[in-house]
């Protein structure tokens, strides 16, 4: 078996000097870059403005996001013993694809309230660890550039779906043009959910025209406006809040959009098996069981919750892959052992880009990573395709 994740990418934190990581202490790689999970988002808090912080942290509410957290804690992985894990194997096959890991960037959109480097730096962070990245549509740089810093890494484009029809053919035909792999339908943000942290702050950044990059470099968009885009921001704004919301959709309208690419398709925030199961009768590829990290719907299922319904309904004929609250590596043995493909890293990335930019991305990933790898030794697995329920205590 072949070890697809080759550690010499990493050869100071990890490989074959676990006791080093010890020895040397990995915060001293990486001194802005705290280890723990909670201690990385206290940092974040410190040097991102306030409303940026909360824009992240934040919910629809608090309880769904909790509720991501805790509701992990109630599957256990169960360890074997004396089983040869010499040689381990990460990979996973998403879409048909051999990857080198079950990671996945989640699409986060207006990277540049928490960096600069914003979109530009998580593509260069996830190209040097090779995990694909998901480009929002509400990006701050045009996908055609994000694209090009992915270089070999694979790039997948996540629409909002918008209601004028010709404006999402052209960001679907040009995302294939630009040389993304696969199209993801976000259906849980119909309308953005009632946040109180950023209602509090009256804080919603395109209404100060950022994350809009994809937009204005749209020509189907800017033909709907008078002037160009950086002649009358205000105007690009309003236009902007008038085709992002399509309430209206409805499953009918998936064949449009089935029709407008030859890429596969794969719809987030997929929740019910039903909806599952709509999906693959949709013609769709695979589905993301998310609840968008908590921010759309509170008092929502927490999503680790539901995906082995997903999985019972649609896993043996699609791709399922899953996010919202992964944040170490037994979470994703979890999600995996429940039927996950791969997963999407969320928050985590986020706030490594705020206290670090590209190498803080790059760092958050390599150590992920590394705890997947140990803790799949340590439950007795040679390779994450071998997870199953039984890896699971009943
Ligand atoms: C700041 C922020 C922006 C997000 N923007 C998008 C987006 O543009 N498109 C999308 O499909 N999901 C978006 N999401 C949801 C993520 O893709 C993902 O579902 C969520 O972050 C998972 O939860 P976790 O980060 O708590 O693990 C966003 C999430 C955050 C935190
Ligand atoms: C434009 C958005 C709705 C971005 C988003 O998905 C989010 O903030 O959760």
């Amino acid at each position: 078996m072949t070890r697809s994740f080759d550690v010499a990418t990493a050869p100071e934190h990890y490989g074959n000097h676990q006791l080093g990581i010890y020895a040397q202490g990995l915060k001293g790689q990486l001194p802005e870059l705290p280890l723990r999970y909670e201690d990385m988002e206290a940092r974040a808090r410190e040097v991102l403005p306030p409303a940026a912080y909360w824009y992240v942290a934040g919910g629809a509410g608090e309880t769904s996001m909790a509720a991501n957290r805790s509701a992990f804690d109630r599957y256990r992985l169960l360890p074997r013993m004396l089983t040869d894990v010499s040689q381990r194997d990460l990979g996973r096959t998403v879409l048909g694809k051999r990857q080198v890991s079950p990671l996945m960037i989640a699409p986060l959109g207006v990277q540049e309230i928490i960096h600069d480097q914003a979109e530009l730096g998580v593509a260069r962070a996830a190209a040097a660890v090779d995990v694909p990245m998901i480009l929002s549509t509400v990006s701050s740089f045009a996908l055609e550039d994000v694209r090009k810093e992915l270089g070999t890494t694979s790039g997948w484009y996540q629409l909002y779906w918008p209601n004028d029809d010709a404006l999402a053919t052209s960001l679907v035909q040009r995302a294939e043009k630009a040389g993304y792999e696969a199209i993801v339908v976000t259906l849980d943000t119909k309308m953005l959910a009632w946040r109180e942290r950023d209602l509090d702050g009256a804080y919603l950044p395109f209404l100060k025209g950022q994350g809009l990059a994809n937009y204005t470099s749209d020509p189907v968009f800017c033909a709907g406006l008078e002037k160009p885009p950086q002649d009358d921001m205000r105007a690009v704004v309003k236009h902007w809040s008038d085709v992002f919301a399509a309430p209206a959709r409805t499953w009918d309208d998936l064949a449009r959009l089935r029709d407008a690419t030859k890429l596969p398709i794969v719809l987030k925030g997929v929740l019910h098996p039903e909806d599952a199961i709509k999906a693959r009768e949709a013609g769709m590829d695979g589905v993301i069981v998310s609840n968008h990290g908590g921010r759309q719907v509170e008092g929502s299922i927490a999503a680790i919750d539901a995906l082995a319904g997903v999985v019972d309904a649609v896993g043996a004929r699609m791709d399922v892959l899953f996010d919202s609250g992964i944040r170490r590596g037994a979470d994703v043995l979890k999600a995996i052992a429940l039927g996950a493909d791969a997963v999407l890293i969320g928050r985590p990335f986020a706030w490594g880009l705020a206290c670090a930019g590209q190498a803080g991305v790059e760092e958050v990933l390599r150590r992920l990573l590394a705890d997947i790898d140990l803790t799949l030794a340590l439950t007795g697995n040679d390779s994450l395709d071998g997870l199953s329920r039984v890896s699971l205590a009943p």
